[in-house]
This record gives C-alpha cells, sequence and structure tokens, in this order.
C-alpha cells in the first residue's frame, strides 16, 4: 500500500471527458489542458485511446512533455479468442509511447456473457494477458474494472477474481469503477471496504460517474475505506451525467480530509483558474454554483448572512475562498441589509458613513426597482451607478434627446427576404447637439452602432468596449406581449475586466437602451472621463 495520507488524483478529462455529450478536442487543445494539468500537480494525466481516432493519435505521436504528471494511454483488453500480441487495438494502445498504460476489462459476468460474447474464464485470462503484455512495455499498468460495483453485487467472487488477475499479471494499480454510476455512497464504503479487505498491499482506485448526482461523494467514500487514487475530470465532464467532478473532489480532500496530493497549498489557488481554462476552451458558460470554484460558492445575498460575514467570514463561509482562488461576493438585491451595502462599497473603494441617511433611502430605492423587475445582484454596474449617482457626483456624460429605431422586413434584389435594422439617436454631448444614424442586425445592434458613432470621436476610451452577453427575461408571461422585460447586459474591454448592467421596461427597446447606456455610463465612469 502507498502512503497512507497520499491521495493519487488521475485525470481523465482528455478520454472519459471527450466522452461527454457536445465536446470535442481538437488535439491542440488536448495538449494545452495536459500542461495545465501537468502545472497545477495531478499525478496522472490520462490523454486518450492510441488507434481508437485520428485526435488521439494525433496527440500521441507528439506527447506533450510533463514535469509533474505521467501520460496514460487507455485502450481495452484483448479481444476474446487472440493473443494480447496479436491484438492491433491492444498493440497501438501498449506502443503508444506514454509511461502509463490503463486498460479496461470487465468484471461483471453479465457484461462477459452479453457484451463480450465470451465464457468467464475467457474474460480472466484477456485481463492477464493483456496487463501483462502491457508490462512488458510501459512503466506502469493500470486496470480499469468496468461496472465493478454491479458485478459485485451480482457476483462477488467473479468480481473479485478479475481485479486479482490484474494484480497477478502485475497491474500496480486496480481502478473500481462505477460504471453505470447508479451505485450509492453507503454501497460504494461497503463494496470499497471489502476489496481493501482482500486485497491487502494492493493499490486501489475509484472511477465513479454521477448519474446518482453522487460521483463526488462515492469518491470520498471510497477513500475513507482505503481507495488512494481517485479518477475524475475537471468540472465533471464524462459520459452520460459525467465523471466525478476533480474541481470539487481535491479541495475536499486535502482542505477537509487531512489527504495529501500531488498539488501544493499554492497549487490549490490555481483551482478556479484552471476550472475557468476548461470553460473557455469549451465556450461555455462556467457555472455559478459550482461548488469552491463558482462564482456564487462564496457570494453572500440575505442581509443576515452579510452582516455576520462582516464580523467573521467562518459565520457564512466552510473554508477561505482565496485557498482555492475564489473571492468573497457580496450581493445587493431585495434581501439586502445595510451590511450588504457597506461590504459592496468597501469592494469597490466607495467611502460611505454607515450613519448617512442617504443609506437608508438607497436600499429603499434598490427595493422598489427589484419589485419592478430590476435585478442588482447580477447587474452589480448598474448598482455601482444607482449608489454613486445618489452618493456622489457622476458626471452626465451624454443627454438622449431622442432616438428613433425602424425594422423593415422585405425581398432583396436576390429574392431573400431579409429584415434591416436603422437607428437614429440625438444626443447632447459634452455642450453640443449630435446627431447619427446606423444600421444593424438588429434593433439594439442598431441602436449601439448609433451610439456609438457619436460617442467615440468625444470619448476614445469606449474604443475597446464590447457587448459580450445579451439575455432577456420577459417577467410576467400572462401580459403576452405586452409583458414587463428584463435586458441583462454583460460587457468587457481590453483589460479582460466583465461588467453586468440591467434595463426594465414594457419595451425590449426601452430595456435595451437601459443596459446598454448604463454600460456606456459605467466604463466611462471607470475610466474617469470627464464630461
Ligand atoms: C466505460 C468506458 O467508458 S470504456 C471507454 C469507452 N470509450 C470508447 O468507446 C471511445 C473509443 N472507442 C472507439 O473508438 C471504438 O469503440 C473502438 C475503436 C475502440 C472499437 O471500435 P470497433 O472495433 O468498431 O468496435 P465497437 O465499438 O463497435 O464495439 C466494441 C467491441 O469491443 C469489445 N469490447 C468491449 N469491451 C472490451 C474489453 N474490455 N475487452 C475486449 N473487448 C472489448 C466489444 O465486445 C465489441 O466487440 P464486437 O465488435 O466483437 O461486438
Ligand atoms: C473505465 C470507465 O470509464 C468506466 O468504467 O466508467
Amino acid at each position: 500500500m502507498t502512503d497512507d495520507r497520499r491521495v493519487y488524483i488521475y485525470d481523465s478529462t482528455l478520454r472519459d471527458g471527450a466522452q461527454t455529450h457536445g465536446v470535442d478536442f481538437s488535439a491542440a487543445d488536448k495538449a494545452a489542458i495536459t500542461r495545465e494539468l501537468d502545472a497545477i500537480g495531478i499525478d496522472y494525466i490520462e490523454g486518450g485511446w492510441p488507434g481508437a481516432n485520428p485526435t488521439d493519435d494525433a496527440f500521441f505521436k507528439n506527447l506533450p512533455e510533463t514535469k509533474r504528471g505521467r501520460i496514460a494511454a487507455f485502450g481495452m483488453t484483448r479481444r476474446g479468442g487472440r493473443s494480447a500480441s496479436n491484438d492491433p487495438g491492444l498493440t497501438a494502445v501498449v506502443n503508444a509511447g506514454a509511461p502509463v498504460v490503463t486498460l479496461v476489462g470487465k468484471s461483471w459476468d453479465f457484461q462477459c456473457k452479453v457484451a463480450l460474447g465470451v465464457e468467464l474464464d475467457e474474460n480472466l485470462r484477456m485481463i492477464g494477458d493483456s496487463i501483462a503484455h502491457a508490462g512488458t512495455v510501459a512503466r506502469e499498468v493500470m486496470f480499469d474494472a468496468e461496472h465493478f460495483f454491479d458485478g459485485y453485487k451480482a457476483n462477488p467472487d467473479y468480481a473479485l477474481s478479475c481485479i486479482k488477475a490484474a494484480y497477478d499479471a502485475g497491474a500496480r494499480w486496480v481502478v473500481l469503477c462505477d460504471t453505470n454510476g447508479g451505485t450509492l455512497p453507503h454501497e460504494v464504503e461497503a463494496i470499497v471496504a471489502a476489496v481493501t479487505r482482500v486485497v491487502p498491499g494492493g493499490n486501489v482506485g475509484i472511477h465513479c460517474h454521477d448519474d446518482t448526482g453522487n460521483a463526488v461523494a462515492n469518491s470520498l467514500a471510497a477513500v475513507r475505506v482505503g481507495a488512494r487514487q481517485i479518477q475524475g475530470t475537471l468540472n465533471g465532464l464524462g459520459e452520460r451525467c459525467g465523471n466525478a467532478n476533480l474541481i470539487s473532489i481535491i479541495p475536499s480532500l486535502m482542505l477537509k480530509m487531512g489527504f495529501e496530493t500531488g498539488l501544493t497549498a499554492d497549487d490549490l489557488k490555481g483551482l478556479q483558474r484552471l476550472s475557468r481554462s476548461l470553460d473557455a476552451r469549451l465556450n461555455r458558460v462556467p457555472d455559478r454554483g459550482a461548488p469552491y470554484v463558482g462564482e456564487s460558492a462564496f457570494a453572500h445575498k440575505g442581509g443576515l448572512h452579510v452582516s455576520a460575514v462582516a464580523k467573521d467570514p467562518k459565520c457564512y463561509e466552510h473554508v477561505d475562498p482565496a485557498s482555492v482562488g475564489n473571492r468573497r461576493l457580496i450581493l445587493v438585491s431585495n434581501q439586502a441589509g445595510l451590511s450588504n451595502l457597506l461590504a459592496r462599497f468597501e469592494e469597490i473603494g466607495m467611502e460611505v458613513d454607515r450613519k448617512d441617511p442617504r443609506l437608508a433611502r438607497l436600499i429603499e430605492l434598490v427595493k422598489e426597482r427589484e419589485f419592478q423587475g430590476y435585478a442588482y445582484d447580477g447587474a452589480w454596474a448598474s448598482f455601482e451607478l444607482l449608489a454613486r449617482r445618489m452618493l456622489e457626483d457622476v458626471p452626465e456624460y451624454f443627454k438622449v434627446d431622442a432616438f428613433r429605431v425602424i425594422d423593415e422586413r422585405r425581398w432583396n434584389a436576390k429574392g431573400k427576404l431579409i429584415t434591416l435594422s436603422e437607428a437614429i439617436a440625438k444626443l447632447t454631448v459634452k455642450g453640443e447637439r449630435v446627431m447619427s444614424v446606423a444600421e444593424g442586425d438588429g434593433p439594439v445592434n442598431a441602436l449601439d452602432a448609433c451610439l456609438r458613432k457619436l460617442l467615440l470621436p468625444r470619448y476614445p476610451q469606449l474604443g475597446d468596449l464590447r457587448l459580450v452577453d445579451f439575455k432577456v427575461r420577459i417577467l410576467n408571461p400572462d401580459a403576452a406581449t405586452a409583458a414587463v422585460t428584463r435586458v441583462t447586459i454583460e460587457s468587457a474591454d481590453g483589460t479582460g475586466t466583465r461588467w453586468t448592467t440591467v434595463g426594465v421596461s414594457e419595451n425590449i427597446i426601452d430595456a435595451s437602451f437601459e443596459a446598454l447606456s448604463d454600460s456606456i455610463n459605467f466604463k466611462l465612469y471607470r475610466e474617469g472621463a470627464t464630461a
């Protein structure tokens, strides 16, 4: 058995993660992710299945150099009725040049009969022969015992004989897989405990799927009773409902259970960055509610919570957000009290006396506006403008005297039905009345283009302003097309800063304009522009 307090982390993002519905890595993605996993201190990095597809072949042909992690080539045991050395699939895996080879094999008697169509004894030989053959080339060989938990429940002796065949043939690790993801934590704990009793000295790992939402709990339960390797993926990618999420598992092991992994405390601070980097690569919006690393993981909304957190964050935080690279967020909304405002002001560097009588009016205003449909807990830039306008002098950068937006649907010269939008705006900017017209793909795009045409020459600071997200929500659907609409806009600039603004109206263009105008005003205020 390895050091009792050390748990080895095996990342399968590039293999089981590539089996996620809608995920498709290129070889370059795989190389980049490998480097990130290596840099943070992951012990094993499963690169893919050599011979299964050209992407994985390209990855293994040019294996990235790693300093801390070992790359594993994944594959399956030899086919029934062949010799291991005469199985082209197995040969491709074993000879891929990876220091580690992980072979999956059946450990459920039912699967041997149904999926493989081989006798139970032949499956044991397939496991033993393949592991022994891989051991002649690879530095380290592992056996992933597929369907181990279902197999153990159906026929414990046979399931155990499968992993014994792997150990006897030289597997350094035997990894118990909850392939269908249907096993519950108390079952995992009992079965892994039984296995570690009968294979003393053997290295046992765990590989869980999340079909009951228990993959993380199952992995931790296995560690409690002796498993010392956890296989999982970043952000829980994986076949069907995904694999055990290493982003949740690693901090729980290190911060709560007293285990060591290949990550140092400093590496752990890069956890949020690692999770976000994968989302960015996959063009996914990060999950706000993700444990440890989500934007909301340490966001405090209720007034009671914020008041106590100001006294000691431990009141409502299970770990220090900085330990995983996250940060505390204090939200302002209709659930807020004075503490929320003061905490938010401190964060944005606004000095306000807690006895300032205008604060009570500001809380009231926030609550009234949230009742009308505004949502400031997401749109913190609109809240900041609201607060600064009440408590400080915010310059009037521009005044909208009038705007008009026209949509025209017509057949173009090529006989195609098209819709064109055109916006005309009249503004007063820096004391001057100006007017312009612009076209766009839609009314909001045309309005945005028109405002920029007028403002950019007078405020060059707006040159790098980009709208990165635009969300519309109907607040009273009963009113159908006359419903109140909330528009939320996320903006970004060249510094990478992002901010969110909100607008509410029965008219979707008005709501969009309000959110757009807040976004521009916020950017100008932050840049210290003068009106
Ligand atoms: C639990 C897991 O997630 S394991 C990983 C699953 N991942 C993948 O399947 C992704 C990569 N797979 C592939 O690209 C392809 O399935 C390949 C290249 C591996 C095989 O492709 P094909 O030869 O066309 O076979 P196909 O995928 O249709 O069927 C799998 C075959 O492997 C056999 N097989 C399945 N598991 C094993 C095993 N552990 N050992 C030996 N043979 C196995 C099956 O019986 C089936 O054989 P059959 O064609 O004689 O019925
Ligand atoms: C090996 C594997 O991916 C599984 O059994 O789920």
